[in-house]
């Protein structure tokens, strides 16, 4: 089974790779895949359209058996702009599966560069005075003091989306 992540960033791949580290037969490879949305998604929405987008794009041009895309966003709320992320499992002839990671507020000044057009990414490493921490520990890990990184956040989003296959493929088994 050919498994392909629609990303080049570290953080998104390696968190692939964990989810199925105990199935070796399943080969793992990366490839650019568009969001087709905009860089900094605005919206649950935006964020689930773009992991759906690069899903497909990523199992197309790698010929892969099962396309697997991964989005960060940010969606506004009566508690604060939450971090959100999404995960979608692309398979042909399927409906997309989607699972959402775990989300946090903003701090407030973060959340007010966001709303005035800036990407998180450059927000981030300006704020940490760091370089790259998208592709390491991601704001999830800078607002958690390091107990979940970006890569911990995605492994879970995507024993989810691993998860509702089988449950799914399971299912179809039993009628056929
Ligand atoms: O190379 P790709 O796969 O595009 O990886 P990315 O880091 O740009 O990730 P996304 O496109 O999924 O994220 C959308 C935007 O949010 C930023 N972002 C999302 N989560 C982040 C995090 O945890 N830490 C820092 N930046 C983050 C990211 O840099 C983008 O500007
Ligand atoms: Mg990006």
């Amino acid at each position: 089974m050919r498994v392909a992540v629609g990303s080049k960033n570290p953080a998104k791949i390696n968190a692939v790779k964990d989810a199925f580290i105990d199935y070796p037969y399943y080969e793992i490879v990366s490839i650019d895949a568009e969001s087709g949305v905009s860089d900094q998604p605005m919206s649950d929405e935006e964020t689930i359209k773009g992991a759906v987008n690069r899903a497909i794009q990523a199992a197309e041009r790698a010929e892969a058996d099962i396309g697997i895309g991964l989005e960060g966003g940010v969606q506004q709320t009566p508690y604060g702009l939450m971090l959100c992320n999404w995960g979608a499992l692309a398979v042909k002839g399927m409906e997309p599966i989607i699972a959402g990671g775990a989300r946090i507020p903003l701090p407030e000044e973060i959340a007010r560069q966001l709303l005035k057009g800036a990407e998180l990414g450059p927000v981030m490493d300006e704020y940490a005075k760091k370089q790259n921490v998208r592709k390491n520990e991601g704001a999830v890990g800078i607002f958690t003091n390091g107990q979940i990184n970006r890569s911990e956040m995605f492994t879970h989003v995507m024993k989810l989306l691993a998860g509702q296959y089988e449950y799914q493929r399971g299912q179809k088994e039993k009628t056929v």
